[in-house]
């Protein structure tokens, strides 16, 4: 049986437009938009009304780099997929692409099925995959043509984490010819981890074992030179680039310098490179350790060139990297020495509302906060127009946004499973009330109705942000 919902009077705002309009949606789908108060939009019939009117009318976010149960430093990220995009509906996101991991020795196949069962069942929300490669080998490189046709259509590198996820820079140029040749898009986790290892071990010969530690041997250098390695590595192999985490100002410039050459080389960088710095590294009694990520929180004069980048579109997206482990018991697993810190900060939930922020401190534009954490990620990562926007024909994935409710970000109102938030405190004006993935209401009027389930596996097409 068809079902039409209907929501009136609220500004639908895009990464294009901004329109007082009424939306119709049918069958899990974007129906019909007409300005608010005609004949056009008084004739849409529903059987459910939802009155935006004060509200934004927005397409549900997109976060393209989350960690759900990651396994790392001998524990695992503390989201599973269901209370991870049962907390990302809370914030206003209805799209996720997870990382599913190749570990070494093993194939990509094997690292998919493993992701793919950790998520079928479970989901609030939408999701898609990338892929972790860890072993480039001669199987793995067929395997990626392979990936790319059945809808996961990017790959995670690590310049970092020597033997771990790591790759040199002969596997990074075989998998980035590969991709040029099947459309697949590298993404980059740009630091010397070799460099780094090095001064993570004198670190520590010298007794420095506070978190604050870990950001001052991930120089900011190191992400800009590795940043530079792959932009290079990209150009000999004819590929497109994805620099995941982008934190230093360095690192930006390296991207604007190949942007204005013409390569097709992308940036994402996250809230906490935005709203965190090495303030926060350096709390006292080990309080510090909450806010280990890599690449690590850096001095708040970064922050700057993140912004600017975000605006002038050498920065094209803001996720999440969502990767939550608890204080107790997981971060602690740290203590006397930073570099047995799991890395990794929670946030999937706070995203929209910190952009939101962003939007009131005047960072950005309203239809920019759209632009960087709806539709851009779409595109690139071969979701658009499915996600990312309001218009016919898209899937209803829609937020009913208060602009004018005012919250303060905490642990104890959170819905993340992590025993701590990272913005703490923090008072942000702006809150999501109503949330519909394909036309369901997840999140109705402050309360969760959705279920673990709904959420569909989403295979996503080629990168569709070429130039
Ligand atoms: N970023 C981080 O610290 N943890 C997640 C793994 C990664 O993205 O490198
Ligand atoms: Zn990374
Ligand atoms: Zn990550």
């Amino acid at each position: 049986m068809s079902s039409r919902t209907v929501i009136r009077g609220g500004l639908v705002v895009t990464a294009s437009d901004e329109t007082h309009a009424d939306v119709l949606i049918e069958d899990g789908r974007i129906a019909a938009l007409a300005a608010s108060a005609t004949p056009a939009a008084d004739a849409f019939t529903a059987d459910r009304t939802i009155d935006a009117t004060g509200k934004y009318v927005i397409p549900g976010g997109v976060d393209v780099h989350t960690h759900m149960e990651l396994p790392f430093g001998g524990t695992f990220a503390s989201d599973t997929f269901e209370t991870g995009t049962r907390a990302a509906a809370w914030g206003g996101t209805t799209t996720i692409v997870d990382f599913a991991v190749q570990s070494v020795g093993h194939s990509l196949r094997e690292g998919l099925d493993a992701w793919h069962a950790k998520a079928e069942g479970n989901c609030a929300i939408d999701y898609g995959f990338h892929m972790i490669v860890s072993d480039v080998n001669q199987e793995t490189l067929k395997e990626m043509d392979l990936l790319v046709e059945e809808g996961v259509t990017s790959f995670k590198q690590f310049m970092a984490y020597p033997g771990v996820f790591y790759s040199d820079d002969g596997q990074i140029l075989r998998a980035m010819q590969r991709s040029a040749e099947n459309g697949g898009l590298i993404m980059m986790h740009a630091e010397n981890g070799i460099a780094i290892d090095v001064l993570v071990e004198q670190a520590l010969a010298r007794g420095e074992t506070d978190p604050r530690y870990h950001g001052e041997v991930r120089k900011a250098l190191l992400e800009a030179e590795a940043t530079h390695r792959a932009i290079r590595l990209a150009q000999v192999a004819g590929a497109p680039l994805y620099v995941v985490h982008v934190s230093a100002a360095e690192a930006v410039a390296e991207l604007a310098r190949a942007r204005d050459e013409g390569l097709n080389v992308f940036g994402e960088t996250c809230p906490q490179y935005l709203f965190l710095s090495t303030d926060n590294l350096a709390e006292p009694d080990f309080e510090g350790a909450k806010y280990v990520c890599s690449t690590p929180l850096r001095p708040r004069e970064h922050q700057a060139r993140l912004w600017r980048g975000l605006r002038t579109n050498d920065l094209q997206v803001v996720s999440t990297d969502h990767c939550p482990f608890c204080f107790t018991g997981q971060k602690e697993l740290g203590r006397g020495d930073f570099s047995k810190i799991p890395n990794g900060l929670p946030g999937v939930e706070n995203r929209m509302d910190l952009l939101h922020q962003a939007v009131l401190d005047g960072h950005i534009s309203r239809r920019r906060w759209i632009e960087i954490a709806c539709a851009t990620p779409a595109r690139m990562f071969g979701l658009y127009p499915k996600k990312g926007t309001i218009a016919p024909g898209a899937d209803a994935d829609v937020v009913i946004y208060d602009p004018h409710a005012e919250q303060v970000m905490s642990a104890e109102t959170h819905h993340m499973n992590v025993d701590y938030s990272a913005y703490e405190g923090r008072r942000v004006t702006g809150r999501v009330e109503t949330v519909l993935s394909r036309g369901e209401p997840v999140i109705t009027e402050r309360e969760y109705t959705g279920r673990a389930g709904h959420g569909a596996y989403t295979p996503r097409s080629t990168c569709q942000y070429l130039t």
